[in-house]
C-alpha cells in the first residue's frame, strides 16, 4: 500500500510517499523563511499555495519511478491544528489530488502524527509521548481509545517561546538552532522554573531571559540557561507522566526535539528511571509529510477515511478529540512503576501498615520505622547541578512547611518528624494503606475536592494534587507530596489545582466524568464559586498559539 501525505500547518510545505511494504518514506519539503520577525499567517499561506504543487508533483513522480508506478492508495493530509489560511490550502490541494486519482482522503491530526511517527519507528507498543514543537508542548498517553493530554503548556508552545526570545535579540527565524549554537559557549544563570503538576508555563522564564539580556548578561549565558531550565521542565513533566501512568516507554516528537541537549536530558532521565526512550531522526521530528503519510496509512488500513464533503480543516483540532481507530485492543496496563518492590523483605511495619519502598517521579520513599517513612529527593543527573540543588532544597523546605500548615487548616497530611535540607530528606508519618489512584471512588474524590478548597482558603495551593499524591485507607483521604506547593490567593492558581486533579483522573481512567464531577462538587461545597468558573476558562483556552 502507498499513501501520499501532505503537510502544511505553518512553515513547512511538504509531501511524502509511505510504502507500507518496504516501510520506505520519501519526503520532499520546502520551508517558508520569513524575511523578518516570526511566521506571518498570510505569507505562510502564500508559500503553501506556491510550494505545495511542486512538492506534491515530486512525491508523485517518486511513486511513478517505483517498480509499481502510479499506485497511490490514499491521500492523507494535515487537518489541524495549525494556521487556518495554511490548512485551507493544504485541504484544497489534498481534495484535488484525491479526486483526480479517485482514491480516498484521510484527515490526520498533526499532533497525533508527531507522536505516532515515534511509535511507528521505535516499534514501542504503548509509549508516553513528549511533543516539543513550535506551537505546542504537551504530554500524551493512550488510554481506552484516545490519546489523553496528561500535561501541556499553559501559555505558548516551546519553540515559539524560544523564537520570541531570539526575535528580542535580533536573530532571524527560527531561533531554536541559534540558541543551541550559542548555548555551547554559555554559563549558568538562574531563571524561573515553572511546573504545575504535569503542566508548565514559559511566559515567566521568557520575560526573565529578555531582562537578563537587556541587563547585559552575555547572550551565550542566557541561551545556555534557557535550555537548562526549559528542557529540564519538559524532562521533569515527562518523568511525572511516566510515574503517574506506570508506562515504561517514552517517545519524543516535534521540531524542538532536534535539540541535542533536550534529547540528552531525556536519554539520561529514562536511563536513570529504567525506561525505554526513542527519538526519531530529525527529518521526522520537524514538521514533515512523512509522519502524515505513515499515520494516514494506518488510518486507511482501519477504514478511517473522510468523505470530501466532511473534510473541513480544524485550526484548533486537539489530539484528545481524535478517535484512535488504528490501534488494536490496548495491551494491559503495566501498572505503576512506583509500586512496592520489596514489601516482603521489609520488616518493622506495624499491623495495618504495609512497608513502603517506592520511587515516585522525584523521590524515593521507604519505610524506616514502624510508622515512619523516609522521603529523599534524589539528585537528577539530567539537570544542571546548580538547578538540581536549588530545586531539591527549596522543595524539601516547602514540603515540610506546607504539610504542617495544611494540617492546621484542617486538611489531613502526614506529620513531619524530621527535616534534613542538605540531604533533601524528610522523615514522615506513614499514612494510609494505598494511593487514591489504586482505590478511587467518587466519595473519596469529593473529599479531596473539599480538602483542596480548605487549603485554598488558607492561602495555600498544593501544586500537584494527582491521584498518586493522595493516600487513602483511613478516615479521610490524606494529601501528600507538597513539594510544588506555594502560598497564593490567586483564583487562577486555585483553579489550576483542580485542573491538575481532573487531568490525572482523565488521563488514567476509562470513565472519568463522575469522578471529575465529584471533585468539583466537593470543592463547591467548601470553596469559592469563582474558582470553578475560572476552571472552565482554563479548560476552554485554545493553547495553540
Ligand atoms: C501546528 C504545527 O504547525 C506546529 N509545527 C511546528 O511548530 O513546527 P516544528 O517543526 O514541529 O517545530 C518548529 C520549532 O522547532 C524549533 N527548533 C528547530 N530546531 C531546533 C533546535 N535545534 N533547538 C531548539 N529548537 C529548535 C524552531 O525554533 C521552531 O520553533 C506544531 O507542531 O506545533
Ligand atoms: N507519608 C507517606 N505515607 C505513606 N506512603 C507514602 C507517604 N509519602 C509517600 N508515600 C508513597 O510514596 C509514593 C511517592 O511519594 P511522593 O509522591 O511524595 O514522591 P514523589 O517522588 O514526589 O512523587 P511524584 O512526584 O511522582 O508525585 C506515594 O505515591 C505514596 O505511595
Ligand atoms: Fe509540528
Amino acid at each position: 500500500m502507498r499513501v501520499l501525505g501532505i503537510e502544511g500547518t505553518a512553515w513547512c510545505a511538504s509531501a511524502a510517499i509511505h510504502d507500507t511494504e518496504t516501510d520506505e518514506v520519501f519526503i520532499e519539503s520546502n520551508a517558508y523563511e520569513p524575511d523578518s520577525g516570526g511566521i506571518h499567517p498570510r505569507e505562510a499561506a502564500e508559500h503553501m499555495s506556491e510550494a505545495l504543487p511542486e512538492v506534491i508533483d515530486t512525491a508523485l513522480a517518486h511513486a511513478e519511478d517505483d517498480a509499481d508506478p502510479g499506485g497511490i492508495d490514499a491521500v492523507a493530509f494535515s487537518r489541524g491544528p495549525g494556521l487556518g489560511p495554511c490548512l485551507r490550502t493544504v485541504g484544497t490541494a489534498a481534495r484535488a489530488v484525491a479526486g483526480s486519482l479517485s482514491v480516498p482522503l484521510v484527515g490526520v491530526n498533526h499532533m497525533v502524527a508527531h507522536l505516532e511517527i515515534g511509535r511507528h519507528r521505535s516499534g514501542f507498543e504503548d509509549p508516553i509521548c513528549l511533543n516539543a514543537s513550535g506551537a505546542n508542548a504537551h504530554l500524551l498517553g493512550y488510554h481506552d481509545g484516545r490519546y489523553r493530554v496528561l500535561g501541556e503548556t499553559m501559555d505558548t508552545g516551546v519553540g515559539n517561546a524560544i523564537d520570541k526570545f531570539t526575535r528580542h535579540v535580533g536573530w532571524s527565524h527560527p531561533g531554536g538552532p541559534k540558541v543551541e549554537r550559542a548555548a555551547a559557549d554559555g554559563e549558568y544563570v538562574d531563571l524561573p522554573y515553572v511546573v504545575k503538576g504535569m503542566d508548565f508555563s514559559f511566559s515567566g522564564i521568557m520575560s526573565a531571559a529578555k531582562d537578563r539580556y537587556d541587563e547585559g548578561v552575555p547572550v551565550e549565558d542566557v541561551c545556555f540557561s534557557l535550555q537548562e531550565h526549559v528542557f529540564a521542565m519538559l524532562t521533569e513533566v515527562s518523568e511525572r507522566a511516566l510515574s503517574l501512568t506506570g508506562n515504561d516507554q517514552l517517545v519524543l516528537g516535534g521540531g524542538v526535539g532536534q535539540n541535542d541537549r533536550l534529547r540528552e536530558m531525556l536519554v539520561t532521565m529514562c536511563a536513570q528511571r529504567g525506561v525505554d526512550f526513542y527519538a526519531p531522526e530529525p527529518r521526522f521530528l520537524r514538521d514533515n509529510a512523512g509522519m502524515i503519510a505513515v499515520l494516514g496509512a494506518r488510518m486507511l488500513a482501519a477504514g478511517d477515511t473522510v468523505p470530501i464533503a466532511e473534510s473541513a480543516i480544524d485550526p484548533n483540532y486537539r489530539p484528545d478529540q481524535v478517535p484512535v481507530t488504528w490501534r488494536g485492543t490496548p495491551a494491559p496496563s503495566p501498572g505503576p512503576t512506583d509500586t512496592p518492590t520489596n514489601a516482603e523483605s521489609n520488616t518493622g511495619a506495624t499491623a495495618g501498615l504495609t512497608p513502603i519502598d517506592r520511587r515516585g517521579a522525584e523521590a524515593t520513599v521507604e519505610t524506616v520505622a514502624d510508622d515512619r517513612v523516609r522521603k529523599r529527593r534524589v539528585p537528577k543527573d539530567y539537570r544542571h547541578p546548580a538547578l538540581d540543588a536549588t530545586l531539591r532544597r527549596t522543595r524539601t523546605t516547602l514540603e515540610a512547611r506546607l504539610l504542617h500548615e495544611a494540617r492546621r487548616a484542617g486538611v489531613p497530611t502526614p506529620l513531619v518528624h524530621d527535616v534534613d535540607v542538605p540531604n533533601a530528606t524528610l522523615i514522615l508519618q506513614h499514612v494510609g494503606t494505598t494511593d487514591l489512584a489504586d482505590e478511587i471512588t467518587p466519595d473519596r474524590v469529593r473529599e479531596v475536592g473539599a480538602h483542596l478548597a480548605r487549603l485554598h482558603r488558607a492561602g495555600i495551593v498544593h501544586g500537584d494534587p494527582t491521584t498518586r499524591n493522595v493516600r487513602v485507607g483511613g478516615d479521610s483521604p490524606l494529601l501528600i507530596d507538597f513539594g510544588l506547593g506555594y502560598h497564593t490567593g490567586h483564583v487562577e492558581d486555585h483553579a489550576m489545582d483542580i485542573h491538575i486533579l481532573a487531568q490525572s483522573i482523565q488521563g488514567t481512567m476509562t470513565d472519568p466524568d463522575p469522578f471529575v464531577a465529584a471533585a468539583e462538587s466537593g470543592y463547591a461545597a467548601v470553596g469559592d464559586a469563582d474558582v470553578l468558573d475560572r476552571l472552565r476558562t482554563i479548560e476552554g483556552r485554545g493553547r495553540y498559539r
